[in-house]
């Protein structure tokens, strides 16, 4: 292996800069950018015959900058146009004092509450280089009771910060990489940062959270890391199969595959389709990466979507626990008993539903909003409970939101997936699995469209054949935000027992979303009333108009009495004047305006989070037990964290997950599957074009539970009911399904 990454390196171009050398002492901050740590600083130069001067200015990325400390910089010297000739350093290395009065000074500014005589004591017991045996064996300061944990952790993290991290930060903290990634790093790999990101930058890539290629590649190409470098191209190309994934692809063809390399590496990169089949035979060997006929698949997902095809076969061909030769006439009874209770006449496909459920192992329920989803689910959990006698029933929703709202209509208690699955931190996976499966007599998953392919291989695995699996979804809706189709396929597959919910209650109660909902759906066709029971649209054809529509709506909602979280407005897209990102801005200035007593936190370029904001989660955070898609209220900010509140549960994200959040007064239609909103504000206009898509503006207006107004161009709505054709994802997980139960059966 050795040798291989040796010839690996040496196969890079590699340049080494010239670079000139300064030391000193910093005499005063004159700027100091606390996200990139960019600093621009005076210093006393060492040797002042050397560089004829007294002090000069030197510019660069410190982690920390603190005057009086004693820097080697080496870099080069340059002249500014405005501020004269500086010193511009990539490299800055602490010197630590080394005789024992310079050191226990420089020990007691460290930690508060350790002033020179502790330090002193410290540096008496371990010597003239005490300081760098502490940042070689932090353990050594256990010794001194007379330090509390704290104080021993700040002088630990004093020192680290002033000497290694600062290293790092000098090396990387360039062109938009900050402070907050240089410390990410720097907690992964600690004392070897520097070595390792010199070695193999694209290695954060896979090992350091929060840093993907295109971030490690702007480190790569600072340290001069040539463009066809094989550790570069293999990162690219991991990145590329992986990211595919964020549109839905489970795989990529050989063809789309060349495209998203070109993309990243760029077309000057002098990488040819012989270093592409180079990179991709060192993965292949290393495990990583693997190859069916078109499809390159990351080799951990090949090995979910051959595991979930096969959970999903068994299950679905595993006659139900209590099918018997009564069990039809039982359900009848139990379904005539149930109408009688519920005062409820159950449509004949609601009663298949019911019915079927009891058939075999694994079974689908699916229908567009109104259809009676719910009303069939606590049909089944009441039949369960007369059959089965047992209350061993599970209820599972892939979103907090939608879990809750199983809870509030079922009565019974419903969590999240990763939650059911039991999600442990420590093992960074689930505890129910193929080994431990789910205790459970009954389990319901519903919103089901909205999971991915991981999700639901964790979740199937889990599940007993002798269980009763019942998955509903709107199959109709948008497929999942993370990779496959899951819902679809096993759907499509035509091996699981499936009831197609038909007939909109909703519909026939007079609601204009519902029936719109059915005709989008069956014939691509939808009225657009201009103010009719729940549904209003407001046509505009001029993109700043239409927000000014949005802000006024958004004003009447608020003078209706509705709160933030009563009310949401959906876009296709995040980009532009009427993209969620804007409309975020404009927005927070209606319903969250600036106020003295409400702090703010910059998380960006242009962009802070305001007390009370409404946040979205963009990413799931297994740690913290948040999820992509969850909306939460921030009520709490301070220099290095917000605490949110999801709807009565307290949230803390610090700096390295705040990133993590995003506002969300609008959101992205994809981003609101699986939540309701009593009124949704939806606007689609021709701007929208790449995303207009018959499923896309089904998903969002059903997202409305009592009122929708719509703010369109009409071309836009048109061009959406036009395009039936859904985006493609590369998935197999369908002919999977469909060769193993062939397989199995022939067996
Ligand atoms: N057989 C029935 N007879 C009369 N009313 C019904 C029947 N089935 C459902 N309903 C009513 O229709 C409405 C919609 O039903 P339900 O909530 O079960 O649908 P859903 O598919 O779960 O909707 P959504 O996906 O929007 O939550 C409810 O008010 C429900 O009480």
């Amino acid at each position: 292996m050795a040798t291989a990454t040796a010839a690996r390196m040496k196969k890079g171009k590699e340049t080494v800069k010239p670079v000139a050398t300064l030391a000193g002492k910093i005499i005063s901050v004159r700027f100091h950018n606390p996200q990139n740590g960019y600093s621009v600083i005076s210093i006393e130069p060492k040797d002042m015959v050397e560089t004829g001067m007294v002090s000069c200015s030197a510019v660069g990325n410190l982690a920390a900058v603190r005057v009086g400390d004693e820097y080697e910089f080496a870099g080069e010297w340059k002249e500014h146009p405005q501020y004269g000739r500086q010193f511009a350093f990539c490299k800055a290395d602490v010197v630590l004092p080394k005789e024992k009065t310079g050191a226990a000074t420089y020990l007691a500014t460290l930690a508060y509450g350790v002033g020179f005589a502790k330090a002193k004591r410290i540096v008496d017991r371990l010597g003239d280089d005490a300081l760098n045996r502490i940042i070689e064996a932090p353990a050594l300061l256990d010794q001194f009771h007379f330090l509390s944990p704290q104080q021993r952790e700040e002088i630990q993290e004093g020192l680290l910060k002033n000497t290694r991290l600062a290293e790092l930060a000098a090396l990387i903290c360039k062109e938009g990489v900050g402070i907050g990634t240089a410390t990410r790093i720097f907690n992964t790999y600690g004392q070897a940062s520097v070595s390792i990101v010199k070695e193999n930058p694209y290695v954060l890539a896979d090992e350091v959270y929060g840093i993907g290629f295109k971030v490690a590649d702007r480190i790569g190409m600072g340290l001069s890391i040539a463009p066809d470098s094989p550790y570069r191209v293999e990162s690219a190309y991991m990145y590329a199969l992986r990211e595919a994934g964020n549109d839905g692809h489970v795989y990529l063809t050989p063809k789309d595959t060349i495209v998203a390399l070109d993309g990243l590496l760029g077309k000057q990169s002098m990488v040819g389709v012989s270093n592409i089949k180079d990179a991709y035979a060192e993965l292949e060997q290393r495990g990583l990466v693997c190859r069916e006929g078109d499809a390159i698949y990351v080799a951990s997902m090949l090995a979910e979507e051959k595991q979930l095809a096969r959970d999903i076969v068994r299950l679905a061909q595993m006659d139900g626990k209590y099918l018997s030769t009564d069990t039809e006439q039982k359900l009848e009874e139990v379904t005539e008993a149930m109408q009688a209770e519920f005062g409820v006449i159950y449509a004949p496909e609601q009663k298949e539903a019911i019915k079927k459920s009891f058939y075999k192992s694994l079974s689908v329920v699916t229908g567009g909003p109104g259809t009676g989803k719910t009303t069939v689910i606590k049909g089944i959990i009441e039949a369960y409970r007369k059959i089965a006698r047992s209350n061993l029933i599970m209820l599972a929703a892939p979103t907090g939101r939608a879990a809750k709202r199983m809870t509030e209509a079922t009565g019974c208690d419903a969590s999240t997936i990763h939650r059911l699955l039991k999600f442990n931190p420590m093992i960074n996976g689930f505890e129910h699995d193929a080994d431990n499966q789910l205790p459970a007599g009954l389990l319901i998953v519903d919103e089901y469209s909205m999971s991915d392919l991981h999700l639901a291989k964790c979740l199937f695995e889990a599940v007993p054949s002798d269980m009763l699996m019942v998955i509903v979804g709107d199959v109709d809706q948008l497929p999942s935000v993370g990779p496959g189709k899951v819902l679809e396929d096993i759907i499509e597959s035509r091996q699981v027992i499936t009831t197609r919910l038909k007939f909109n209650y909703r519909q026939a109660s007079g609601s204009r979303i519902a029936l719109e909902a059915s005709r989008v759906v069956e014939f691509g066709e939808c009225r657009l009333y201009q103010d009719e029971k729940d549904w209003k649209t407001i046509l505009e054809d001029e993109p700043e108009k239409a927000v000014t529509r949005i802000k006024a709506e958004v004003r009447a909602a608020l003078a209706q009495g509705l709160g933030i979280m009563d009310f949401q407005v959906l876009a296709p897209m995040k980009k532009g004047l009427v993209g969620v990102d804007n409309l975020n801005e404009v927005i927070r200035e209606i319903v969250n305006p600036p106020d003295v007593l409400k702090p703010e936190k910059k998380t960006g370029k242009d962009k802070f989070f305001r007390l009370g904001d409404k946040i979205m989660v963009i990413r799931n955070n297994y740690k913290l037990g948040v999820f992509n898609g969850d909306i939460g209220v921030i009520q709490g900010i301070d220099s290095s964290s917000i605490a949110v509140d999801f709807e009565g549960e307290m949230v803390t994200f610090s700096e390295d997950n705040i990133n993590d959040l995003t506002l969300a007064y609008a959101s992205t239609i994809h981003k609101s599957q699986g939540s309701e909103f009593p009124l949704v504000i939806m606007i689609i206009m021709r701007s929208h074009y790449i995303m207009l898509q018959k499923n896309l503006f089904y998903t969002g207006f059903t997202r409305a539970k009592q009122r929708l107004v719509l703010v369109c161009q009409e071309s836009a709505v048109k061009r959406c009911l036009d395009n039936a054709e859904k985006k493609e994802r590369h998935t197999l997980l369908r002919d999977r399904i469909i060769a193993y139960a062939g397989a199995s059966q022939s067996a």
